[in-house]
C-alpha cells in the first residue's frame, strides 16, 4: 500500500499549484472488486503499475493535471471500492457532481463482466443519467490467454448501452518502454485523455478552483462529509 499512499501524496500535492480557476473533471471508477480500478488510476496519476494494492475501502482519490488546447484541467479520478461492505456508507457521497463514469471489468472474469448492469443500474438510480459521459473498460488485457469476455460480446454490450469500450491493461508497460505486447491493447493514458477531451468539448458546468484556494474543492467536500461523518476514506 506504501506506493499507493505516495502516489495520493504526490497526486495531490499543494507544491504544484494550479493557475486560478482550473476546471475540474469529477471522473468516478466502479467496478466489481478486483478487477483493477485502483491499478487503472494509479497507473493514470502516478505513470506505472503499483507494486501491490488492498482493497479500496469508501473511495480514494487521484488526481492529474493535464493540459488541453492549451487549458490546463484537474481530471480527478474517484477511484471506488468494488466490496459492497466496503462502499455503503460512501456511495450516496461520490455519485454527487460527477462528470464522467468509467466502469471496469476484468477480461480474465466474466462474473465481473456480468456484474456491469448492476453497475449501471445504481448510476441510474443515483439520478446519472444518459447525458452523463460514460465508456466500458476491459481490463488485464495482458492475460489475454486467460479471456472469459471476448472482444465482440463486450463490443455488443458497449454498443448497447452507447458508450465506447477500451480493452487495456493497467499492467502492460507503454509503447514508449518498448513493450511490443501491449501493441492490442489501448493504453491507460489515453482512455483517461479521451474522457476529457470529451468533457472539455462539451463545456460543462465544472467545477473550478478560485486563485488562491488550491485543492479546497476537494479538502473542504471532505471536511464538511468528515462533519457529517460520512467519510470512510482508506488512503486520505
Ligand atoms: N495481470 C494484471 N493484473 C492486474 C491488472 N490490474 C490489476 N491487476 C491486479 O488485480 C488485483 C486487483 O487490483 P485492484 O486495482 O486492487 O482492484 P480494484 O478493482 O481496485 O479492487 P477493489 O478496490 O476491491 O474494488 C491486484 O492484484 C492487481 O495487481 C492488470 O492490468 N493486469
Ligand atoms: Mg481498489
Amino acid at each position: 500500500m506504501a506506493d499507493v499512499e505516495s502516489s495520493l501524496e504526490f497526486t495531490t500535492s499543494l507544491g504544484s499549484l494550479p493557475p486560478p480557476r482550473t476546471r475540474i473533471f469529477k471522473i468516478i471508477v466502479i467496478g466489481d472488486s478486483g478487477v483493477g480500478k485502483t491499478c487503472l488510476t494509479y497507473r493514470f496519476c502516478a505513470g506505472k503499475f503499483p507494486e501491490k494494492t488492498e482493497a479500496t475501502i469508501g473511495v480514494d482519490f487521484r488526481e492529474k493535471l493535464i493540459e488541453i488546447d492549451g487549458e490546463k484541467i484537474k481530471v480527478q479520478l474517484w477511484d471506488t471500492a468494488g466490496q459492497e461492505r466496503f462502499r455503503k456508507s460512501m456511495v450516496q457521497h461520490y455519485y454527487r457532481n460527477v462528470h464522467a463514469i468509467v466502469f471496469v471489468y476484468d477480461i480474465t472474469n466474466a462474473v465481473s463482466f456480468r456484474s456491469l448492469p448492476s453497475w449501471i443500474e445504481e448510476c441510474k438510480q443515483h439520478s446519472l443519467g444518459q447525458e452523463v459521459p460514460r465508456i466500458l473498460v476491459g481490463n488485464k488485457c495482458d492475460l489475454r490467454h486467460a479471456a472469459q469476455v471476448g472482444t465482440e460480446a463486450a463490443q455488443q454490450f458497449a454498443d448497447l448501452h452507447s458508450m465506447p469500450l477500451f480493452e487495456t491493461s493497467a499492467k502492460n508497460p507503454s509503447h514508449a518502454d518498448g513493450d511490443s505486447h501491449s501493441s492490442n491493447s489501448d493504453h491507460v493514458e489515453a482512455i483517461f485523455m479521451t474522457v476529457a477531451h470529451k468533457l472539455k468539448s462539451q463545456k460543462p458546468l465544472m467545477l473550478s478552483q478560485p486563485a488562491g484556494a488550491q485543492n479546497t474543492v476537494t479538502l473542504q467536500s471532505r471536511r464538511e462529509e468528515e462533519e457529517k461523518g460520512g467519510w470512510n476514506c482508506s488512503s486520505c
